[in-house]
């Protein structure tokens, strides 16, 4: 049938989990960065907290950048995205910065899914760029530069929401 595929349901977004160790989550930065290198230079950073602070100071110390602000979005509860809920706005300094439109400042999240956060802050600054280090396809749309794009029924599992624990071997049954 044609038109959107449906939502995809929380056990559906979890079935394919893509675990981010610190190690890749690093590399990953600093590739989005050689990236950003081209088009910059930016005046600031603006991280979409919270997921988007750890990509946002790695990206910022490699950029030289030393203003750093923050949107603050609050949506999903673990998996499932709720309303949107702008808790903190960008602040007028850096919106002079940016000319009041976000001409030459950096917005950095963490990924993109559905694109409703990016969305949001693309609204807020409509020529700032916009950099995420992973995409789903819904969301990709939305995002100037990012790194690595993994299907829409993937979940990411950053190693700030994570822990190393005992896995056991194949034979006893493990997948
Ligand atoms: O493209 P979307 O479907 O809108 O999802 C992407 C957003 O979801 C996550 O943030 P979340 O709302 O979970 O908050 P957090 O960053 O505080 O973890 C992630 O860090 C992105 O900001
Ligand atoms: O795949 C994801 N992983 C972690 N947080 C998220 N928020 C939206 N999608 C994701
Ligand atoms: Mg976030």
């Amino acid at each position: 049938m044609a038109g959107e595929a449906p939502e995809l349901s929380a056990e559906e977004r979890a079935g394919r989990p893509f675990p981010v160790s610190w190690d890749q989550f690093h590399r990953d930065c600093r590739a989005l960065t050689w990236r950003l290198n081209e088009v910059g230079p930016f005046h600031a950073v603006i991280a979409i907290t919270r997921g988007g602070l750890v990509p946002a100071a790695i990206v910022a110390r490699e950029l030289g950048v030393r203003v750093i602000d923050t949107v603050c979005i609050a949506s999903y509860d673990h998996d499932k995205q709720g309303d949107l809920k702008v808790l903190k706005g960008i602040s007028e300094d850096v919106m002079k910065l940016g000319g009041g439109t976000g001409k030459g400042l950096l917005i950095v999240d963490d990924l993109v899914d559905t694109g409703k956060t990016g969305k949001l802050v693309r609204a807020m600054l409509p020529d700032a760029h916009f950099a995420t280090v992973y995409a789903k396809p819904k969301g990709r749309p939305l995002v100037d530069t990012f790194i690595t794009e993994v299907s829409q029924d993937t979940w990411i599992f950053f190693p700030w929401d994570t822990a190393l624990s005992y896995h056991p071997p194949l034979r006893d049954g493990a997948a």
